[in-house]
């Protein structure tokens, strides 16, 4: 037996961190996106425990198994899409993925939300998020309203046909930033304002708009990321570009694909939004 799952990469445009000692509430608020790449994790029989993985490490596999009980061998293959540790949310990518996986091929009967919370609780055990697992259920724009897991937070999903183009310049090691307090207290308090603005008009303009403020005021932004940020923001095609968070990363927002193509930036990729199938 074969089973796979695909998760799609999930990038915040502006967030605040909401810690909770519960695990299962602790997350962020705030407002991202759904790629049509991601993670897509396959687990078939085998006679000897395998993973393999086509980049990173198996951290994050490792921390996910530690919340099932499995005795027989298995072979775990998870295909990353995305750079990792760019701000496209791989990790709880690969958590999500794997978890719905193995509840699927060992039939232990969890709910998809508590398929979730799983992985959410990996994502903050180890620092890698706070708000993508859950971000990751929804569709299109996703703003998150209430932190949490899956079942526990809550979001709202907004459908855009769009083309989505991406730069990656390097990593940003999530960690350090959502575990310093300086830099918690300036993305919450920044985070907080862009989402009180944000409330008062929701649309794809308006979420452009904020990433931006909240790049510049937050500080995250590095200077390479800032001009080619500047560049697109000076095309009268492109809707609008800010940085990912939290990577080294560069997302730009158009309604035809040839408004990228014109620009003619060198290692561009270009997604679609992620639009969720209707069961
Ligand atoms: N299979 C994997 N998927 C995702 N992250 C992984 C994986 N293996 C190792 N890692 C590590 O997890 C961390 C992911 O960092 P994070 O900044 O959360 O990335 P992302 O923005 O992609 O979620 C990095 O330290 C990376 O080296
Ligand atoms: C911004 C971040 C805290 C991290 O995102 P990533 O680096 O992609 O794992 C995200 O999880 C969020 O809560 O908005």
């Amino acid at each position: 037996m074969t089973i796979s799952f695909f998760v799609p990469a999930h990038i915040t445009g502006f967030f605040s961190i909401e810690n909770n000692t519960d695990p299962l509430k602790n997350g962020s608020l705030g407002a991202g996106f759904l790629l049509d790449r991601g993670v897509k994790t396959t687990i078939k029989d085998s006679s000897e425990f395998k993973i393999n993985v086509n980049q990173g490490s198996d951290i994050v596999i490792n921390e996910v198994l530690k919340h099932f009980k499995i005795n027989a061998p298995f072979e775990i293959t998870q295909d990353i899409q995305l750079p990792i540790g760019a701000g496209f949310g791989t990790s709880a990518a690969s958590a999500l993925s794997l978890s719905l996986a193995l509840n699927e091929f060992f039939d232990f009967g969890y709910s998809y939300e508590e398929c979730g919370q799983i992985a959410h609780m990996v994502e903050v055990s180890l620092g890698g998020g706070l708000g993508d697992v859950i971000g990751q259920t929804g569709s299109g724009m996703v703003l998150r309203t209430s932190p949490g897991a899956p079942g526990v937070g809550r979001i709202e999903s907004f459908d855009e046909d769009l083309f989505v183009a991406t730069k990656f310049f390097g990593e940003i090691d999530t960690a350090s930033i959502i575990r310093n307090p300086q830099h918690k207290k300036l993305i919450s308090k920044t985070g907080h304002e862009c989402l009180n603005e944000f409330m008062q008009d929701i649309s794809v303009g308006k979420f452009l708009e904020l990433s931006l403020i909240f790049s510049q005021n937050t500080k995250l932004m590095t200077d390479e990321v800032k001009s080619l940020v500047d560049y697109f923001n000076s095309s009268d095609d492109i809707l609008g570009a800010s940085m990912a968070m939290l990577g080294n990363t560069v997302f730009a927002f158009a309604y035809n694909e040839s408004a990228f193509k014109n620009l003619n930036i060198k290692n561009l990729d270009i997604d679609k939004l992620y639009k969720k199938r209707q069961l």
